[in-house]
């Protein structure tokens, strides 16, 4: 998949350094439920921000605030510095994919495609948009006979349409198949070399974890962590996790077991504490079966939430 080059919004006036996107003390309510608490979050120029959440965290009530669908019960929420329901100014450099599509299911794709255009007022090349989507050929083909992952792609190419300067990605890869969650993640990475913003809700924490420079975790409506990933993840221990066989020697470090003959480590210091125990089982002859170990990942960050 290749973003086409062509096109573009044409905008003037963008600031350097101000951030993209700025969020502060921003209050959802819905009648009595107070959806989103006194959430404030920066996004910079040309980051990949990932706004990720347990669910009914508060993730869309707080993007459609910032996409300028949803009035804000209370605080400032700043698109290029401009309030972001001032379509005018605003919706020539965002580019949104909404995790359910707003298509007439009675257009064809080709069509979808160009509506988006005058929406926007952006330009683009449609045939060889749908071509980086690999939906060129079913570029006649009406909205309502296209499958799921069809219809995915087709929401995507209407958010990059034109390569906006601010990306909405919302669950963009839910229901495509591997070789088209490549794709569009290939067509991420070229329009971020064009300079683009994106902001991305997914529950595949490995993708957020393998592309965000930073990642926002909401939890009941509040920010609960903000960070990089190693930032988020090395606030929480190491794991190891073994089976030695059965009558071996004490252990070398505090091990629990888990169950089924496994024992878990948890470590501030892994290759300290891994040696150890690999010298262990050299030094006695031990042989560890299922031996794995790894630094924390995204969802480990994610479990310690449910305590709090
Ligand atoms: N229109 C509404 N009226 C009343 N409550 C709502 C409305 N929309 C959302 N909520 C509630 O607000 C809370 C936050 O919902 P929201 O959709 O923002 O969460 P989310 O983080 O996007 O969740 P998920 O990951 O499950 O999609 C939820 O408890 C939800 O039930």
């Amino acid at each position: 998949m290749r973003l086409p080059r062509e096109g573009g919004c044409g905008c003037t006036g963008r600031m350097a350094t101000a951030p993209v996107i700025d969020v502060r003390d921003l209050n959802v309510k819905y009648g009595d439920f107070h959806a989103v608490k006194d959430l404030s979050f920066q996004v910079e120029r040309g980051e990949l921000y990932a706004l990720l959440g347990t669910n009914g965290a508060g993730k869309t009530s707080t993007l459609e605030t910032v996409e300028g669908h949803r009035p804000a019960t209370s605080g400032a929420v700043r698109v290029f510095g401009r309030d972001p329901r001032d379509r005018r100014e605003v919706r020539p450099r965002v580019g949104t994919m909404l995790q359910e599509s707003g298509f007439s299911p009675d257009l064809t794709v080709r069509e979808s495609v160009r509506l988006i255009g005058s929406l926007t007022g952006r330009t683009d090349r449609v045939e060889r948009l749908l071509g980086v989507v690999g939906l060129a050929h079913k570029a006649g083909t009406r909205v309502s006979q296209l499958s799921g992952g069809e219809k995915r792609r087709l929401d995507f190419a209407t958010a990059v349409y034109g390569t906006p300067e601010l990306v909405f990605l919302d669950e963009p890869t839910t229901g495509l198949d591997i070789q088209s969650r490549d794709a569009l993640w290939d067509a991420v990475d070229r329009l971020r070399e064009e300079g683009a913003t994106v902001v991305l809700t997914t529950h595949y924490l490995e993708e957020a974890q393998q592309r965000a420079d930073r990642i926002g975790l909401m939890h009941r409506g509040t920010l609960r962590r903000e960070g990089t990933v190693s930032e988020l993840t090395r606030a929480l221990p190491a794991t190891i996790r073994f089976s030695p066989p059965a009558g071996a020697p004490d252990l070398p470090l505090p091990a629990v077991p888990e169950g089924g003959g496994t024992f878990l480590v948890e470590t501030p210091a892994l290759q300290k504490d891994l040696h150890v125990l690999l010298d262990w089982a050299r030094d006695h002859g031990v042989e560890l079966r299922d031996l794995q170990a790894g630094p924390t990942r995204l969802d480990d960050v994610f479990r310690a939430l449910d305590g709090e």
